[in-house]
């Protein structure tokens, strides 16, 4: 019998605030758009959009923003059942995007004692665990305790319950320590993982290498638990590697770029619907790159997630032109 969640992401739910004025940097910007954020809540919303069943376990603000995202998630069709308010008063996270031009965006966050990094183990249920299929980790969620053994813990259940882990490296400067830390809690996550998604900067803090390389990335998580690797280059594309030594090239589709976040969280959303729906892994690829190329030309990352037609129509339109 099919488990009621294809996955459960676990980690941060936020609000992203998005530039309304674009072209021009933060301090001449007057206007601010709030849209539901945060990397694994993105992911959620994405998958959620194209027909996956998706439950998520994280922490809220006991406050409008915390109402909010509640409900948007409800609204997108993804289950709150692992959702929970903190009673301490911690704010849930801003991410106030700049769009300086459609290449140059960045992002500046205020996460200073953040509501979704006090996620106790306690609040992670096994009960609610086992109705999935695979749970997505965020790697942020391992920056700082208690959310940090709440994931271990998350992990661990999952490890027990047959649940396939899959994780995604999202590694945001703001709350980590130093680097040694981000490479312990990233290498012990990641052996654990059947599939690894990350940039190669990513790989790169797992690794606390600068400059690595792709294969030698996979061949070394290929000694333990991962399957898949899949190591993400920006507008050049991405590469996965399978365990059985196949390897496939992403191409990135030409898109009417706006700006840049939120290609990675599209990206994660459609590749792991279309893997879940059986499509081979160079299909996936296909799939997550149309879903980035469709929201880095939109001005959100989590309402503007494609529908399956959406990307369908735009992998038919460039199948001449893709990888040329
Ligand atoms: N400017 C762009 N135009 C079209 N597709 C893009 C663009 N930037 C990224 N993508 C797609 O999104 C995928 C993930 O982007 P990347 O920047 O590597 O990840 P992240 O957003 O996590 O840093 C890429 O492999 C590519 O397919
Ligand atoms: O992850 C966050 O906390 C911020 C996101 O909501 C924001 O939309 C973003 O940066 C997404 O970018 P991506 O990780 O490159 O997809």
């Amino acid at each position: 019998m099919s488990k009621k969640f294809d996955f459960i992401a676990i980690g941060r739910a936020a609000i992203d605030l998005n530039a309304v004025e674009y072209n021009r940097p933060m301090e001449e910007t007057h206007t601010f758009s709030k849209y539901v954020g945060g990397s694994p809540a993105n992911i959620a919303i994405g998958a959620a959009k194209l027909g996956m069943k998706v439950g998520f376990i994280g922490k809220l603000s006991e406050d409008q923003h915390g109402h909010y995202i509640k409900s948007y998630l409800e609204d997108s069709n993804v289950d709150t059942g692992g959702v929970v308010f903190d009673k301490d008063g911690h704010k849930s996270g801003l991410a106030f995007t700049e769009i300086r031009s459609p290449e140059e965006c960045s992002i500046l966050m205020y996460r200073d004692e953040v509501a979704d990094l006090f996620l106790t183990p306690e609040e992670v249920s096994e009960e609610y665990l086992k109705n999935t299929e695979a749970l997505v980790v965020s790697g942020t969620a391992l920056a700082q305790s208690p959310s940090r053994e709440a994931i271990l813990k998350a992990v661990a259940l999952a490890k027990d319950n047959d649940i396939k882990i899959i994780f995604e490296l999202d590694y945001r400067p703001y709350t980590w320590k130093n680097p040694e830390e981000v490479a312990v809690y990233y290498s012990l996550v990641a052996r654990e993982s059947s599939v690894v998604i990350g940039t190669r900067d990513e790989f790169d803090m797992m690794e606390n290498l600068k400059d690595g390389n792709d294969h030698a990335s996979a061949d070394y998580l290929f000694n333990y638990e991962p399957e898949l690797v899949i190591i993400k280059h920006g507008v050049k594309g991405s590469y996965a590697f399978e365990k059985n030594g196949k390897t496939h090239r992403g191409y990135a589709y030409k898109s009417d770029v706006l700006k840049t976040f939120g290609a990675g969280d599209s990206y994660a959303a459609a590749f792991i619907t279309a893997l879940s729906h059986g499509k081979p892994v160079d299909e996936a690829l296909k799939y997550g790159s149309a879903s980035a190329a469709i929201v880095v030309s939109k001005h959100s990352s989590s309402d503007a997630m494609p529908n399956l037609e959406e990307i369908e129509a735009l992998i038919e339109k460039q199948s001449e032109s893709y990888g040329k």
